[in-house]
């Protein structure tokens, strides 16, 4: 396998700050962020997000450090709010315990999901979070989960005027993501020894609306999968090739200070009838050091129902998904069912819900 070359010069930048200043930016910078959105997700569907004046910089290298004093402790303190005591979803995850494409993965993590008003644990997903004793870790994360709602839906609204929507639209769509079941995982990665062929975590999609991924310096860790242009989607669906493949290659998604890294999940790859891809992505951490990641997925409503938007079918020539003759629309899902079914898959064979 070829060593992945170097994505900064390949994944766009994008400042969001435009979205977030109301009063300081103009329409034009608005516009220039929107489309610049919109180029990324069609051609990448992965991108950096410049979050620098929202965030400063020791806030979320304090999440890390207080991740990591969480996964110093023993194992059975850990243990104590492992997800089998909750709803096999809200909770911490030993080393191993997940798996993706049939392989465990070489990381332990700790899952939160939204909280549900009847929280119910032998309901799947429907349990309630189970936070570390660590001092400050509950404040600084929650802290970090209302400044990702928030970026979150600034950057959906960006990402609806890069797609053309009227503001009747935007609002349809904001009903479908203003209650977000989002959910957050602090993930551990203790190093691969170099000789191993397995996987931190294996080659996959994010299955919801959109990932804000902070992680710590670690360099050629997180590798994404670039489809050479003119590639047809549905070939590389068939993927999780770990291989490299005729159709594309892996290349390093590094993180670059002041940003984060954002990827679009399989909702976008619905709502955009296929014009914005939902990218494979994976983890091979080698270095010496233990790296983390805080991944936040920012999720619709878990009632929302998600199905081609009329924005996207306008670009694609198409009026609207009645009308299409040659049958080439995604089908709408229902984002709870659809997490559901994605969750108790894990269920079934591993006896617990990964969320991805
Ligand atoms: O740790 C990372 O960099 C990525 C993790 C990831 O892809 C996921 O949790 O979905
Ligand atoms: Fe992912």
């Amino acid at each position: 396998m070829s060593a992945p070359s170097d994505a900064i010069n390949e994944l766009p930048i994008i400042d969001i700050s435009p979205y977030m200043d109301r009063d300081g930016a103009d329409d034009s910078a608005r516009l220039a962020t929107s489309e610049a959105l919109h180029d990324a997700c069609v051609n990448y569907g992965f991108f950096y997000l410049d979050i620098s004046k929202f965030i400063n910089s020791e806030e979320s290298e304090e999440l890390a450090r207080l991740a990591r004093e969480f996964f110093a402790l023993p194992q059975e303190v850990k243990d104590k709010i492992s997800i089998r005591n909750q709803d096999h979803a809200r909770g911490y995850q030993r080393l191993k315990e997940n798996v993706t494409n049939g392989k465990a993965d070489n990381h332990e993590a700790i899952d939160f999901y939204k909280s549900v008003e009847r929280p119910d644990r032998t309901r799947p997903l429907w349990g309630e979070n189970q936070w570390p004793e660590v001092p400050e870790f509950r404040p600084r994360y929650t802290q970090w989960i209302e400044k990702m709602k928030m970026l979150g839906m600034l950057v959906m609204e960006a990402m609806a005027v890069g797609l053309g929507m009227t503001t009747e639209e935007w609002d349809d769509l904001r009903n479908q993501v203003d209650d977000s079941f989002w959910v957050m995982r602090i993930i551990g990665y203790p190093p691969l020894p170099n000789d191993h062929d397995g996987f931190s975590c294996g080659a996959h999609k994010d299955y919801g609306c959109l990932t804000l991924l902070y992680a710590d310096p670690t360099r050629s860790a997180l590798q994404v999968f670039l489809r050479q242009s003119g590639d047809d989607a549905s070939e590389a669906d068939d993927l999780p090739s770990e291989q490299d493949t005729e159709q594309g290659t892996w290349i390093n998604a590094d993180p670059i200070p002041g940003c984060i890294v954002c990827n679009i999940g399989e909702m976008w790859e619905i709502w955009s009838n296929g014009l914005y891809k939902s990218t494979l992505h994976r983890v091979i951490h080698k270095s010496s050091n233990y790296r983390v990641s805080i991944p936040f997925f920012f999720e619709p409503n878990f009632a929302a129902n998600v199905a081609p938007l009329s924005a996207a079918l306008r670009i694609q020539g198409k009026d609207s998904v009645e009308g299409l003759t040659d049958g080439k629309a995604y089908s709408p899902v229902v984002y709870g069912d659809f997490l559901l079914s994605k969750v108790s898959e894990n269920f079934a064979t591993e006896g617990k819900g990964k969320y991805d």
